[in-house]
């Protein structure tokens, strides 16, 4: 996919933290985290991608940075084709005002509890955003669309939600509720940035349905963020869509389900395979854990080479020494951040770092 045809089109974007002039900077004592490391990514028209790595890897803050949301210390970040900051800071030379843009890039949390007002009924918090988008549209339009909506979710009558305060919701109603609310306006690609992980286990499931039946009415992308490889290749399933796996800021493999399941190059892509037993029907009991277990490096000083190589089994003295770029599939599609996708890499004739 080229960036033209993209909604959203990262290239080369890197998020540091710190060095921000404060204190701890002044007595030299901090580092920047660097969150995001050198990622390009597309993000095709009704396509989704879902993120996947443990916890503190980035996902968040490319998320952010995806929707414009948080601003990148390098690189740039599109919305068809118009740099969202320049549309921020230069509006006047911009095609799509930030306004727009913003519009068309929506965000659901963690928390559904956190995006409505536990003072305001559920129809006014619904209601509120769509009245600021749409200033021209009538009160009983508005409340139609919101109507209309909630028996398309199942929360019928929809009065009976509508007219509640959030608490008196459960977690699922609720989440469902805010996942209207982003809807309502439309977007074109929607963060959904550990949108189910509060929930039980036994919803989950019914809410990324959930998600992708409205995907099919509103033509919507997703960046699903997840920590959780079967939730990733659920969605990535149903939809056709890929996986990103990211490991300390980087994205280190992308491809569709079958690539990053089925045929994962990396090895931590692996490990996180091996670690989702219900994904791995030929896993022997036996078989080593398949990442050495030393702590996680630390975000503000990375490893020399490769950021993955303390903890890879495979690691070569080359891992050691040079960072590795991204190799690509004869196809594009799948990419991996690993000398091992190159057969004719020197990296074959290295020294194995560890026994
Ligand atoms: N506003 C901030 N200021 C300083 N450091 C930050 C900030 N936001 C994130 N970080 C750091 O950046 C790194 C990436 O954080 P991020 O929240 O993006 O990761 P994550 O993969 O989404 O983690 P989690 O799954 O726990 O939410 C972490 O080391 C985090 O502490």
């Amino acid at each position: 996919m080229s960036s033209s045809d993209s909604v959203v089109s990262l290239e080369d974007v890197t998020v540091e933290f710190g060095n921000d002039g404060g204190v701890f900077d002044f007595f030299g004592e901090s580092n920047p985290v660097r969150a995001v490391n050198d990622v390009s990514l597309d993000i095709g028209e009704r396509e989704i991608v879902t993120l996947i790595g443990e916890s503190g890897c980035g996902k968040s803050t490319l998320g952010k940075t995806a929707i414009g949301v948080q601003k990148p210390t390098s690189g740039s970040v599109k919305y068809r084709g118009q740099d969202i900051w320049e549309a921020r800071n230069n509006g006047k030379n911009a095609s799509i005002s930030f306004s727009e843009i913003r519009h068309a890039l929506q965000i659901i949390h963690q928390d559904p509890g956190s995006a409505l007002n536990p003072n305001q009924r559920v129809i006014t918090s619904l209601s509120l955003p769509l009245k600021k988008w749409n200033p021209d549209m009538s009160r009983e339009r508005r409340e139609e669309r919101i109507y209309a909506l909630f028996e398309r979710v199942g929360m019928t009558p929809p009065g009976d939600f509508l007219n509640r305060y959030p608490h008196q919701l459960s977690g699922g109603e609720k989440q469902r509720a805010v996942l209207v609310r982003a809807m309502l306006l439309n977007p074109d690609l929607i963060l959904a940035d550990e949108a189910i992980s509060a929930l039980d286990v036994s919803l989950r499931v019914e809410m990324m349905d959930l998600m992708l039946e409205l995907q099919d009415i509103f033509d919507t992308s997703y960046l699903f963020i997840s920590h959780d490889l079967s939730n990733a290749r659920y969605i990535a399933e149903k939809s056709g869509g890929r996986i990103a796996v990211m490991y300390l800021g980087e994205i280190v493999e992308i491809g569709t389900v079958d690539e990053i399941i089925d045929n994962a190059q990396h090895p931590y892509t692996k490990a996180l395979r091996w670690a989702t037993p219900n994904l791995f029907d030929d896993r022997d009991d036996s078989d080593e854990f398949p990442i050495r277990e030393i702590d996680v490096p630390d975000p503000t000083d990375l490893p020399s080479g490769c950021n993955f190589h303390p903890r890879c089994p495979e690691a070569r003295e080359v891992c050691q020494r040079e960072h590795p770029g991204v190799f690509q599939s004869e196809t594009g599609g799948h990419q991996c951040r690993c000398f091992r996708a190159d057969d004719s890499h020197e990296y074959w004739n290295s020294s194995p770092l560890y026994d």
